[in-house]
């Protein structure tokens, strides 16, 4: 922390056993532009948001821990505040990085409630509804030139395989080539398997050790106390690999994700209906799961599980 742009730092662990000073490779797949910045020994800074930081000190104590990136605490950069945590490409080598984000709902039940209470349409989400598809709003959104923000979402929820199969591909980012993020319509397991198969060249290897990580994932997520009692909206899973065979996967963004009232818990693969909070996330992973499994015996490239070590944890 020798940097005097760094006012503060309250964090959870220390950060003299972080990777040493280095330039840092970092890339931003998907998501709000503006809202990051790299930081030294490793870390890439968030823009703050206190449901977010409240998250991860709950998951630094959590089993899940090892599948979200390490949370060093608030430092402030400009007078802005910032979330640090660990760059997550920091291990890897010109890595491919895909976000997919998990669920089968993409608003929060309170942000529902809200729109109800006081709607708020926007002119920004009609615009973007209607560079996709002309005929998606209704006459009388047509009209207001504007769509509330959960009618945008469910939109863009049943245009993707978000309804069908509780996940969707936001983007990738293969070594040099540009971010594909034109996924919008990626809709049916054949559509989602051609696209994860190019983002995996084909190779079995790394989609074998995409599997051993997410089979892990999901024994961790289903004895978690934090993640039974919090709904988990909009929350991604970032795939990481590289050429020398490493491959990762973690948890990001819990800008939306909420702790549950106290007498409430979710098991993630119920059906939602507005008031049980459900988000579908377990349902999601499992389909996930599923899809690259099928996908191994058609693969090309590589054969046989990877060699354990290879495995980024
Ligand atoms: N810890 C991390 N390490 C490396 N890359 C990251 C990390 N966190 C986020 N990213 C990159 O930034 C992108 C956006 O992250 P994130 O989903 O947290 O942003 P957001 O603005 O909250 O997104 P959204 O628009 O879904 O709300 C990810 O797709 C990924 O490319
Ligand atoms: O991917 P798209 O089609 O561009 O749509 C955005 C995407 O759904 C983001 O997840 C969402 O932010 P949150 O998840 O934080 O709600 C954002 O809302 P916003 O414009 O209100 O930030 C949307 O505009």
């Amino acid at each position: 922390m020798q940097n005097s742009a760094w006012k503060k730092s309250h964090g959870t662990s220390p950060i003299l056993s972080m990777t040493p000073k280095k330039p840092q490779q970092w890339l931003q797949v998907v998501g709000h532009a503006g809202s990051f910045h790299v930081g030294e020994y490793g870390t890439l800074l968030k823009k703050f948001c206190k449901g977010e930081q409240e998250c991860y000190l709950k998951l630094m104590e959590d089993p899940m821990r090892p599948f979200v990136p390490v949370y060093y605490g608030v430092v402030q950069r400009d007078e802005q505040d910032y979330n640090m945590m660990d760059n997550l490409l920091t291990s890897f080598n010109t890595p491919a990085i895909m976000d997919c984000k998990i669920g089968s709902r993409t608003y929060l039940e309170e942000e529902l409630q809200l729109a109800r209470e006081r709607p708020q349409p926007r002119k920004d989400m009609y615009e973007k509804m209607v560079a996709v598809d002309p005929e998606a709003p209704t006459v009388q959104e047509h009209t207001q030139q504007a769509v509330l923000k959960t009618r945008y979402m469910q939109w863009r929820e049943t245009l993707s395989s978000t309804t069908t199969l509780g996940f969707r591909i936001e983007g990738f980012k293969k070594p040099n080539e540009e971010c594909h993020t034109n996924f919008k319509r990626t809709k049916s397991r054949q559509q989602v398997m051609e696209a994860l198969s190019d983002f995996v060249e084909s190779n079995t290897q790394t989609v074998w050790g995409y599997l051993r990580r997410l089979k892990q994932l999901r024994q961790v997520l289903e004895s978690s106390e934090f993640f039974r009692t919090h709904e988990v909206v909009g929350s991604s899973l970032l795939f990481v690999h590289d050429h020398s065979g490493r491959t990762g996967v973690w948890m990001i963004d819990f800008g939306k994700t909420v702790a549950l009232p106290p007498n409430l818990t979710v098991d993630h693969r119920t059906s939602w209906v507005e008031g049980n909070r459900e988000d579908g996330y377990l349902w999601g992973l499992d389909n996930l799961i599923d899809i690259l499994t099928d996908m191994l015996p058609l693969l090309k490239h590589g054969e046989g599980p990877p060699i354990p070590a290879q495995i980024c944890e």
